[in-house]
């Protein structure tokens, strides 16, 4: 018997699936994409049940099924995900569906593709851009017009003008064929013995199936990837699927050769950069089961594998794992959480764990594996604090003498050295001499931070941006600001100043734009065609280059002049991770940190190369405050445009707030960004013991809770992981 109702999810931000009727002759099975009509539209849902009679209105008045979207349904797998997710971060479920289904428009019938020859004579008027294209052409080859313009990095109206004059022309391709199949039995780098070891107990658990969560834990430049690369291979022989998830992953390029070079062919990708086509294609074969790898950013975690064998996270500790907007989740957590439902094994890499997956490691949760030492038996870089009370630099000067010394030793020597400063732009303050003025962002509680590239003052947290302007706003004095404090562009000016002779290169998402030019940078400074890198955290990551030598870090304290409960952590993880780039070939690498604070725990481990003084010291911090993993959190953000209105909304939440055993609200207090894009904040903190279930608890408050007015929102956090 065909079921005559179904009741459908939308991805919109609605918990209860609506009700519809399915028309004779349309088979629809659980888990089946659908198009539904809503309203006006039609929207892309998911039929979550069906029954004999529908759960909600009366049956004549339901509206039908318009039809069947020809794609693979959802797993009860991935459903059951989506519930989970909806329940713990206490989303909608549509809302969660949605990031499942972001390309639900793309969804139809594939579309004939536009491909681009060669056909006429070079135009009359030449240019770099257009002989990047013909070079690109050369040989008869033919491109998808989108894919030669990214490749090439030019706009689509550069090709298309050269259509125009008939120097190319326009053709239909072919269908794009299935990518080839990752090959696990290509032929792979020998491992080490310690290598092996731990690559087997992966395969193993990989071949085996059932979920098993692992640490991964290698110190820097251990060879981790490699390691996993063994239980994708196990995954690969069962026949099922693998889910990468890496943090920066337009930005892994040597992560992609490393991948080819093991298995042969490129992984899919599953990022924003990727073009929406492409993401389709990839969609598409997951659910059909014709693509067996994706490495991804966290939004793919949410994609429809048919058949999911294994999941990694590589740099599990990583912050980009949390999406802080919508939905608010940890793609970290949510994916062991995928991993469990689906009952498959999970890797958690990192050289510095999340302090949650070291206490699960340490209370025997999830199985450590570990590299202690690197590839090739290359020392582990020797860490020396600068006291910079005492051995600093001159005023309006941000690299100390010895640094200084160090850069020029090591470039001496031909080898790299890196100058790591986690601020974009010029200064990140500029007040008027005459009268103090500071320049702050129109909407939000911040400075703005001057960008002498981009001549602009720019707000980092809205994006706002201005010229800098003549004359003090305040006092009208003319040409009186000053620039307070470095940022890497003043860092660079420094050492073009101190290093005329050397080759640099400066990374920083708004100098090199565009990820292909990115990714060109950093293939320059892996084949040493730079002697002095100068980078925000983007350099920080995975990166492996081969002649980098000297990492010095020039204001090792940035990180923790937050009231963050994490700050301690993200700094140690940062900066271990930044002078970990040193040394990882030569087995000679060195890092300097200039810091106000050489006491500080975070400094004398890291100087100590004491990883476990580090854990052991925050745990028991943790511990003692009742912080997570050993209490819980979570806040409830309101905001508005108007101050009064959010406290008022605020407390009335907070009024609503159920006594409980184990739960203490706090607040509503102004958050620490307090007015953020023209909206002030105000937040409430909810610490729970660890036995309690906080999503429950926030879900039961949110229930007596009068919803917002039209101009206010209310925004959950569970597991928030920053403050601010
Ligand atoms: N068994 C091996 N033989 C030779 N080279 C290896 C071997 N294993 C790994 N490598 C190489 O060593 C380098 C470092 O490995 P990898 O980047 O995986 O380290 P990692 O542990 O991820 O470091 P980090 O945490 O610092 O990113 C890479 O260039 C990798 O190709
Ligand atoms: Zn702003």
């Amino acid at each position: 018997m065909t079921a005559r109702f179904a009741e459908v999810l939308v991805p919109l931000g609605i918990d209860q699936p609506y009700s519809y009727a399915v028309p004779d002759g349309l088979a629809v099975a659980v888990g089946d994409l659908v198009h539904v009509p809503l309203g006006p539209r039609t929207v892309t849902g998911v039929v979550w049940s069906l029954g004999a009679t529908p759960r909600f209105a009366n049956p004549a008045k339901l509206r039908k099924i318009d039809g069947r979207v020809e794609v693979e349904g959802f797993r009860p797998e991935l459903m059951n995900f989506i519930e989970w997710v909806a329940g713990y971060t206490v989303a909608p479920r549509g809302a969660v569906l949605r990031m499942a289904l972001r390309l639900n428009e793309n969804l139809g019938p594939p579309r004939p593709r536009a491909g681009i020859r060669r056909a006429g004579p070079e135009p009359a008027r030449m240019t770099a851009q257009r002989a990047r294209v013909l070079a690109a052409l050369e040989g008869g080859l033919s491109y998808g017009k989108s894919d030669l313009a990214r490749e090439v990095g030019v706009s689509v109206a550069v090709i298309e003008g050269l259509v125009d004059e008939g120097t190319l022309e326009a053709v239909e391709l072919a269908p794009e064929v299935p990518a080839a199949r990752p090959d696990p039995d290509h032929p792979a780098l020998a491992l080490s013995a310690t290598q092996a070891e731990a690559a087997a107990s992966l395969a193993a658990a990989a071949s085996r199936g059932g979920f098993a969560t692992f640490l991964l834990d290698g110190v820097t430049g251990s060879g981790k990837t490699e390691v996993y690369f063994e239980a994708v291979a196990a995954a690969l022989r069962r026949g099922r699927q693998v889910l990468l998830l890496l943090p920066e992953i337009a930005l892994t390029t040597a992560f992609l050769e490393r991948f080819v070079k093991r298995f042969g062919v490129r992984p899919a990708e599953w990022h924003s950069e990727v073009p929406p086509r492409r993401r389709e294609r990839t969609w598409r074969g997951l659910a059909a089961g014709d693509t067996q790898v994706v490495a991804g950013a966290r939004s793919a975690l949410f994609l429809p594998f048919r058949d999911l064998g294994l999941i990694v996270v590589d740099e599990e500790h990583d912050a980009s794992y949390k999406q802080e907007d919508g939905v608010a989740y940890n793609a970290r957590d949510m994916a062991v959480v995928r991993a469990r439902l689906a009952e498959v094994p999970i890797v958690l890499a990192s050289a510095t764990p999340s302090i949650e997956s070291e206490v699960n490691a340490r209370r025997g949760r999830y199985r450590r594996l570990a590299l202690p030492s690197r590839v090739g038996g290359a020392a582990l870089p020797e860490i020396t604090a600068i006291d910079m009370t005492r051995q600093g630099p001159e005023r309006g000067r941000w690299i100390a003498p010895s640094l200084v010394a160090a850069i020029e030793a090591t470039i001496a020597r031909q080898e790299q050295a890196l100058l790591f400063l986690n601020r974009r732009g010029y200064a990140p303050l500029t007040l008027c001499r005459a009268c103090g003025h500071r320049l702050r962002c129109p909407s939000c509680d911040a400075w703005l931070v001057e960008h002498r590239f981009r001549r602009r003052l720019v707000c980092h947290h809205c994006g706002y941006s201005m010229p800098r302007p003549t004359a003090c706003p305040h006092c009208q004095a003319a040409e009186s600001f000053v620039a307070v404090g470095p940022g890497v562009e003043r860092l660079a000016e420094e050492a073009q100043a101190r290093f005329p002779d050397a080759r640099l290169s400066i990374l920083s998402s708004d100098l090199v734009v565009g990820v292909e030019r990115l990714r060109a940078e950093i293939t320059a400074i892996e084949r040493g065609e730079v002697d002095l890198v100068i980078g925000t955290q983007l350099i920080a990551k995975g990166h492996h280059f081969p002649r980098l030598t000297l990492a010095g870090i020039v204001d090792g304290d940035l990180g923790l002049a937050h009231g963050d409960p994490r700050a301690a952590e993200r700094t140690f993880q940062l900066l271990h991770q930044v002078v970990g780039r040193a040394g990882r070939e030569s087995g000679h690498g060195s890092g300097l940190i200039q810091t106000y604070q050489p006491k500080h725990p975070v400094m004398t481990a890291l100087i100590a190369g004491d990883r476990e003084l580090f854990y052991d010291t925050e745990i028991a911090a943790r511990e003692r405050a009742g912080l997570p993993p050993f209490g819980r959190l979570a806040t409830l953000l309101v905001a508005a445009a108007d101050a009064a209105a959010a406290e008022a909304y605020a407390r009335t939440v907070a009024a609503a707030a159920p006594s409980r055993d184990g739960v203490r609200v706090l607040g509503p207090a102004e958050a620490p960004i307090a007015v953020l894009r023209g909206r002030h904040r105000v937040r409430l903190l909810v610490r729970a013991a660890r036995a309690v279930n906080v999503s429950d608890y926030v879900r039961e408050w949110l229930a007596k809770v009068p919803p917002p007015r039209s101009n206010v929102t209310l925004a959950v956090d569970v597991d928030p992981q920053s403050f601010a």
